[in-house]
């Protein structure tokens, strides 16, 4: 008789980091930015580059489905052809404010495309897995939330390596579809920008810049249900 595998055997041991690993975890997390313009030009070595994309295929999928690429762009007439596609979709933003707001707006740098000397597009394949994915049934969004996942690890890898990572979402995905050649079902998540930085701003840039605070922590927290909404 063919011997059952033992899954046991796949368990390791778990429990808390020692403290000074777990405060380089919570650090990373605190002191992680979204960076638009402290890039260095110098470029990123392949094995560091490896580690980040390494850190990102890590991340939990749902169904284990993996639905995540990553381009890597470094060609900078490519990056010059993104940059159009920001100025174009930014200026379109821009006219959705008005007064005041729509003149910080116009002040705020938004993104590194041609600083960086690296961007990284990931993108979320819906068909990675065949039709049917165990958890995705009910919710056909859950491809892009792990594809979501990987960029974060990918982010918080780059903070501990002392490279900086800028999100730029501010394109019409048809101008990068047709920039990258990807096909029509695969979905765009993230075009970030990589670069080696020595200077982070301490707070949100945002939030420094007089454009959004933090919100209390307090005020999101609730037990058991919904609070009641003041009318
Ligand atoms: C999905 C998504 C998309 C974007 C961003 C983030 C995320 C999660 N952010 C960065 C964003 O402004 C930033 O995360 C917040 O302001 C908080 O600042 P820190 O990330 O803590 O520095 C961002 N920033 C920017 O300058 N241009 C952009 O197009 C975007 N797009």
């Amino acid at each position: 008789m063919p011997m059952k595998p033992n899954h046991e055997d796949a368990l390791t041991a778990a429990g808390p980091f020692p403290r000074h690993e777990l405060e380089a975890v919570y650090r990373a997390i605190h002191s992680r930015r979204d960076v638009r313009d402290q890039f260095l030009p110098d470029p990123l070595p392949d094995e560091l580059v490896q580690r980040l994309l390494e850190a990102a295929h890590a991340a939990p999928s749902v169904g284990f489905m993996q639905p995540w690429s990553f381009i890597l762009i470094r060609d900078e007439a490519t990056r010059e052809a993104a940059h159009k596609a920001f100025l174009r979709a930014n200026d379109e933003a821009a006219e959705l404010f008005s007064g005041a707001q729509a003149e910080t707006y116009r002040s705020l740098k938004l993104e590194g495309i041609r600083k960086a000397p690296l961007s990284i597009c990931i993108t979320c394949d819906p068909d990675r897995a065949g039709p049917v994915v165990l958890g995705r049934t009910h919710n056909p969004r859950m491809d892009v939330y792990s594809t979501v996942c990987a960029v974060q690890n990918l982010w918080l890898a780059a903070r501990a390596e002392g490279v900086g990572v800028g999100w730029v979402s501010i394109f019409h995905d048809a101008d990068i579809k047709a920039l990258l050649g990807i096909p029509e079902r695969v979905e765009i998540v993230a075009w970030l920008c990589l670069g080696y930085v020595d200077q982070l701003y301490s707070e949100p840039e945002l939030a420094v810049k007089g454009w959004r605070e933090r919100l209390p922590l307090g005020e999101l927290v609730h037990e058991g249900r919904w609070p009641q909404e003041k009318r």
